[in-house]
């Protein structure tokens, strides 16, 4: 832990891009610059501590954008980060520009790289969690989750309309490679039939025998909630597996529009809060560590433990959904 109170820090959003990084991004910059703080913004990722590309931020840099999804600062992925000359040339910038403190705003892959870059630089870092995905450790919630969450919800309402239409069975596949938080709350927002995630053995047996037995008990149409990584082959495999069975699918690919649009009230409260309480941390000399939040506390939670464990989904809602369901 430093003793010495910085004086410039520098923010950045990267990886996949949650709603709420902006309203994220105004809260840091508001706090720190009621602290007296400068603040560099890094454009697109680690790309731009790579390259020096940055905006100095003050308190209107992050006028009305609270609202607004996507990130004023831009995201990416940035593959030399995976290299020692890239975490050198990244440490360089820092140390160049005179960063004190650095807060990283992204998922789980942002923040192992905010731990590889503290092998090269000795400034402090500050982690805040902003994925769709809701697959970080040390945090309940992640920025962009529940405005993800609200816009597949809408997408299965919808389905689900055409889809008593026509007695037909739905196939709604929802982002998450690895992580099933978004289908799983999809799901069970949403009535759906069946859910199935990567965190989940899958088994189209079961699934084709419970289709046939609720058909026999009068039920005419189904969504299936279906997360990116539930399967190999994903969604186009577990369709061919129904139809294989005589059943009529339909597919919707809902796909990148859940990354976007104006965060919903959670993800903006969530993001405040998390952005002031990072800037507060910077200022204690914390390093190293991820600003979450635990049921209703504010807790700082070392960068190496949020990402031993991810943040597994309450999988005991597959066995809810079953009777929920029928
Ligand atoms: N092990 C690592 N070492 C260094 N940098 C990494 C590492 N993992 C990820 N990163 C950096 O973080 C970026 C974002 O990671 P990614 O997994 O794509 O997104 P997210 O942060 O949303 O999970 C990567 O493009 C890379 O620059
Ligand atoms: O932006 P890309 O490369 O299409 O990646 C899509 C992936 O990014 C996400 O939207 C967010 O994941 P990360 O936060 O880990 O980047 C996943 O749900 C999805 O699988």
């Amino acid at each position: 832990m430093s003793t010495q109170r910085p004086r410039r820090i520098g923010v950045l959003t990267s990886g996949g891009d949650a709603p709420g990084m902006n309203a994220c991004l105004r809260a840091i910059v508001r706090t720190a610059v009621y602290h007296n703080l400068e603040v560099i913004g890094f454009q697109r990722g680690y790309c731009g501590v790579l390259l020096g590309e940055y905006l100095t931020l003050d308190a209107r840099s992050v006028a009305n954008i609270i609202h607004r999804g996507g990130t004023i600062l831009g995201s990416a992925r940035c593959p030399e980060m995976h290299h020692v000359e890239g975490l050198e040339r990244a440490a360089s910038t820092l140390k160049g520009l005179g960063i004190e403190a650095l807060l990283v705003i992204g998922g789980n892959g942002s923040m192992q790289g905010a731990l590889s870059l503290a092998e090269h630089w000795s400034g402090q870092i500050i982690g805040l969690p902003g994925t769709i995905d809701n697959d970080l450790g040390g945090t309940d919630w992640t920025i962009g989750f529940f405005t993800a969450l609200d816009t597949a919800l809408d997408a299965a309402d919808r389905l689900r309309d055409t889809a008593e239409a026509f007695d037909r069975i739905f196939l709604l596949e929802v982002m998450g490679r690895h992580a099933g938080w978004i289908a799983l709350f999809t799901g069970i927002g949403g009535g759906a039939e069946e859910i199935l995630i990567p965190e989940h053995a899958y088994d189209p047996d079961t699934i084709v025998k419970r289709i046939k037995e609720s058909r026999s008990r009068g039920k005419r149409s189904h969504i299936i909630v279906v997360a990116e990584g539930a399967c190999e082959g994903g969604v186009s495999r577990v369709a061919a597996d129904i139809e294989g069975h005589g059943f009529e699918t339909r597919t919707c690919v809902l796909g990148h529009v859940q990354r976007g649009g104006s965060p919903v009230a959670l993800d903006r409260y969530l993001a405040t809060e998390l952005g002031v309480f990072a800037v507060q941390a910077a200022l204690d000399g914390k390093s190293h560590v991820l600003a979450g939040k635990q049921g209703k506390t504010n807790r700082l939670v070392p960068l190496n433990e949020a990402l031993d464990g991810n943040n597994q989904p309450p999988m005991h809602l597959l066995e809810i959904n079953r009777f929920l369901a029928t």
